[in-house]
C-alpha cells in the first residue's frame, strides 16, 4: 500500500469499477490538494461521475483506495461514510433534485438542519446563499413554482451552505443558460476560494474546465494526458458557458 501525501485532502489510487459488468474506471489514481478547484474533464461516458462518486464515498470501488485527510474511506463502515458525506462533503448533480414539500430556503438549509443547527441560524445562512446566487426573492417558493435554472441555484446554495471541506460538482451548470452558467460558476468559484472549499468539478465543457486550477482528463475510464472538449462557441444555449473569473 502506498501512503497518501500529507498535502492532499483527497487521494485515490488504482480505482477500478464496473457497473453491472459495464466498465467505468480502470486503475485511476488522483490527488486533490486542499483548497484547489480541480476539473475532471472528459467526454460523456468517460467515467467522471463514477470517479466523483468513488471519491465522495457514495460508491465503493471494486479495486483501489480512497483517502480523505489521511483517513481511508474505502474501508469505512457505511454509516461512517454517510456521516463523512453529510458533514464534510457537498454534492451538486446535473439535475436539480429538491424536496417538493419544502420551500427554496428550507431546501437550501437542509444540510445545516440535518447537523442540528437551529432553524433560525439555518434560515439566515440559507438566505445569504440564495441572495448571493440572485434568487433571494424565491426563498419562500416551493420547487414546483421555480424555473428549472432557479431550482439548480437552490441546489448550489444547498451544497455551499454547510461550508463543506470538499464540494463535488457533477456538471453543475449543465441545465443553465449561458449567462446563468457564468454567474453560478463565478459564485461557486468565489465561494470556494473565500471559504477554502476544495472543489472537484466534472465537466464536458472546455471553458468550465478553464475555471479550475488544474484539470485531469478521463477517456474510457482511464487517466489520459488531455482530451479535446467542445468550446462554448460551438454549442447552443444550455450546454454553453462563458467565463471570466
Ligand atoms: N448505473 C449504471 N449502470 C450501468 N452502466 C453505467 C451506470 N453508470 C454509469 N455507467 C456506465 O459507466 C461508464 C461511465 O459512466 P459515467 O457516468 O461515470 O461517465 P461520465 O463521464 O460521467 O458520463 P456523463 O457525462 O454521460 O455523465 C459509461 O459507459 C456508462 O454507460
Amino acid at each position: 500500500m502506498v501512503a497518501p501525501p500529507d498535502n492532499d485532502v483527497l487521494w485515490a489510487h488504482g480505482l477500478t469499477h464496473t457497473h453491472d459488468g459495464s466498465p467505468a474506471l480502470h486503475g485511476v489514481s488522483i490527488g486533490v490538494r486542499e483548497g484547489e478547484i480541480l476539473a475532471v474533464s472528459g467526454p460523456r461516458g468517460s467515467g467522471k461521475t463514477t470517479l466523483l462518486r468513488c471519491l465522495s464515498g457514495q460508491v465503493l470501488p471494486q479495486q483501489g483506495e480512497v483517502w480523505f485527510n489521511s483517513t481511508p474511506v474505502h474501508t469505512m463502515r457505511p454509516h461512517t461514510r454517510e456521516r463523512l458525506r453529510r458533514e464534510r462533503f457537498g454534492w451538486i448533480d446535473p439535475e436539480p433534485a429538491l424536496v417538493p414539500e419544502l420551500t427554496a430556503w428550507e431546501n437550501a438549509a437542509l444540510p445545516l438542519m440535518l447537523r442540528g443547527t437551529g432553524r433560525r441560524a439555518a434560515k439566515t445562512a440559507a438566505l445569504e446563499w440564495l441572495e448571493r446566487l440572485d434568487i433571494g426573492g424565491c426563498a419562500r417558493k416551493r420547487p414546483h413554482a421555480l424555473l428549472y435554472s432557479e431550482r439548480q441555484r437552490v441546489v448550489v446554495a444547498r451544497a455551499l451552505v454547510g461550508s463543506p471541506t470538499v464540494l463535488f460538482a457533477d456538471e453543475p451548470t449543465a441545465p443553465l443558460h449561458r449567462a446563468e452558467c457564468a454567474h453560478v460558476l463565478r459564485t461557486l468559484a468565489a465561494a470556494a476560494r473565500s471559504h477554502r472549499i476544495t472543489v472537484v468539478l466534472a465537466t464536458t465543457c472546455a471553458e468550465t474546465a478553464a475555471l479550475a486550477d488544474r484539470t485531469v482528463s478521463l477517456l474510457d475510464g482511464r487517466r489520459v494526458h488531455s482530451v479535446s472538449l467542445p468550446q462554448a462557441s460551438g454549442t447552443e444555449g444550455r450546454a454553453a458557458c462563458s467565463l471570466s473569473v
